[in-house]
């Protein structure tokens, strides 16, 4: 790490994606943290948490998160609109998110990118939107198809560089997370040679190594417990889906990378 880089805590958390209804939120919300409460206070303190609900999860979910005297643990939100505010029908504004809490906004995934059309210049907008508003943009990333290292990150490449420069501010502090298309809803991650390898590369890109702002990168697609141990030495978390919606599997894996 250079002198001046900013220090890289771990960070873990899951995305509901559109899997819960309200009454099964606030079960996951409660057992989550019921979970939780055996991780010791001390490792729970070296990373950052965020759970990532539906739109319709998001405040009920950070009521009971407060409740609990769980606030320590962020609120995100699966996307925003690029405009603070207007004439959007069925959008949702990032300022809003910021007032409800919402801490960090999911731009990119993969499935917006290909059920709705989402492009890199759309991906930027909606990142600087978050950064602007206070919250960290989660930058989804990720090659198409299984293959070559080189390929992945060239793609990589482009998804980032678009990102980057269109944030507000070379401060803004900004989570990437590196999901290979072809790994998110399958049966087993990505291989960890393959995912450390393509994450050297995207940290050494341009418009990665030379930023001032913390740029964290953490792992999605499959993921689960078990895994972090063995990316570790390259990755700085994990963002889980479907193998985080079990809560006891969930606080396993933020223990895991609270303690690897
Ligand atoms: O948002 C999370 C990622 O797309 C991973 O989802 P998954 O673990 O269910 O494959």
């Amino acid at each position: 790490m250079a002198a001046s880089e900013p220090e890289r805590r771990r960070i873990v958390g899951l995305s509901t994606k559109m899997y819960f209804s309200l009454a099964r939120q606030a079960e996951f919300t409660s057992a989550a943290l019921t979970s939780l409460a055996a991780v010791s206070p001390a490792s729970l303190s070296a990373v950052d948490v965020f759970i990532i609900p539906d739109f319709l999860n998001i405040r009920s979910t950070a009521d009971s998160l407060a409740a609990a005297g769980a606030s320590h643990i962020w609120i995100g939100a699966q996307d925003c609109h690029w405009e603070d505010y207007g004439a959007f029908t069925g959008e949702v504004s990032p300022a809003a998110l910021a007032d409800s809490g919402v801490r960090i906004v999911e731009v990119g995934h993969a499935e917006r990118r290909r059920l709705f059309r989402e492009d890199d210049a759309v991906t930027a907008r909606k990142a600087a939107a978050a950064a602007r508003n206070g919250m960290i943009p989660l930058v989804c990333i990720g090659e198409k198809t299984k293959g070559d290292v080189a390929v992945a990150v060239d793609e990589c490449r482009v998804q980032v560089d678009a990102v980057m420069a269109g944030l507000p501010s070379e401060d803004a502090e900004v989570v990437l997370a590196y999901e290979p298309v072809w790994a998110i809803g399958a049966a087993q991650p990505a291989g960890e040679e393959h995912v450390l390898a393509v994450v050297a590369g995207i940290r050494d890109l341009e418009s990665v190594k030379g930023r001032r702002g913390l740029t964290r990168v953490v792992y999605g697609g499959s993921a689960g417990p078990g895994l972090y141990e063995k990316l570790k030495s390259g990755l700085d978390g994990l963002f889980l889906g479907r193998f985080g919606h079990d809560p006891q599997q969930f606080a396993k894996t933020v223990k895991e990378v609270a303690e690897a």
